[in-house]
């Protein structure tokens, strides 16, 4: 019988899909210390972005033949190497990007009405100094007319300027590779609608962007460092659920401090799970723990993904 260690869980759905082709499916979450002596005895290991499936693991498992990471990002596990070493990785690109972009827009508009620090605030000073931060919070800001720089128009950048053109703001969007600027807006009902994104440049988006969100993989530096925030409109607003990296920490910490950036919105660190202290204190940074693809609808279609994946590569092979 095939046996798959679902190390980080996988959705019920997903199990149930891989116990009626006749797998066995362990759910039990071995830690990863253990993993180059307990994996052995399986033939798939599936994982989310805790688990790190790192040369080392895949050399002690010659038994295992695929590696199925429920999500997008793969920086967690050496994909080359597998692939040399002849195993299958796969993982469920499209299943979340609805989930990251609702997730940008719940930091953007909480962000710009001051909710993170509000409700660090409110059960402590909310008794006695209500009216001063009612006036601390004062200087709310809509989204409407604003424009969203969109830096990675892949499948999570464009669903971010679906919502972002619902809320009538303006976008530029910013990819490496070209991109075609026309998207459909499927609305309730099922009326589709056809609108169109500004393309734009790094720099532009850099230097006119009222708000920047983030949708590329982390590569190897910083996409926003001193330099690149020091050229930003004053004020503007970062958005980051994509990969911790990308935009230097400590940089950030020093332009917020100075007012350059009006707030951040993380969902990534640099070093996660523990993230740095001057982070999770700041008051103009609102804190969410790698919580993008965290929805019962994404894990759902990533579960049923991934089922059918291992399914089918079991069934060729
Ligand atoms: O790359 C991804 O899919 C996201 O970062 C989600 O990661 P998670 O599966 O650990 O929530």
């Amino acid at each position: 019988m095939i046996k798959i260690l679902a190390n980080d869980g996988i959705d019920p759905i997903g199990k149930q899909l891989l116990e009626e082709a006749g797998f066995f499916v362990d759910t039990n979450n071995i830690p990863q210390d253990e993993l180059p002596v307990k994996l052995q005895e399986y033939d798939a290991i599936t994982v989310r972005s805790a688990t790190k499936v790192r040369k080392a693991l895949i050399d002690a498992c010659p038994n295992l033949k695929v590696i199925g990471r429920g999500g997008v990002g793969m920086d967690n596990i050496d994909v080359e190497y597998a692939r040399e070493k002849g195993l299958s990785v796969y993982n469920t690109p499209a299943s979340s990007s609805l989930s990251v972009a609702e997730l940008v827009f719940a930091s953007l508009f909480g962000s710009v009405r001051f909710l993170a620090d509000s409700n660090r605030k409110m059960p402590v000073e909310g008794g006695t100094k209500f009216n001063d931060l009612k006036k601390a919070y004062a200087k709310g800001i809509e989204l409407r007319g604003k424009t969203l720089g969109i830096v990675g128009f892949g499948r999570i950048g464009k669903e971010v300027a679906k919502i972002a053109i619902g809320v009538g703001m303006e976008v530029l969007a910013y990819d490496l590779f070209p991109f075609n600027p026309e998207l459909d807006i499927v609305l309730g009902g099922g009326t589709t609608v056809k609108v169109s994104v500004k393309t734009s440049t790094l720099d532009e988006i850099i230097k006119t962007a009222d708000f920047i969100t983030l949708h590329t993989p982390f590569i190897d530096k910083a996409l926003f460092g001193a330099e690149e925030l020091a050229q930003t409109k004053k004020g503007v607003g970062l958005v980051n659920i994509s990969r911790g990296g990308l935009i230097d920490e400590l940089a950030l910490v020093d332009a917020l401090n100075s007012g350059q950036v009006a707030f951040a919105a993380l969902d990534v660190f640099d070093n996660e799970p523990t993230p740095r202290q001057e982070i999770l204190t700041h008051p103009k940074i609102s804190l969410t723990p790698h919580i993008g693809a965290a929805t019962n609808e994404a894990q759902e279609r990533i579960g049923v993904e991934l089922a059918n994946l291992i399914i089918d590569h079991f069934k060729k092979a």
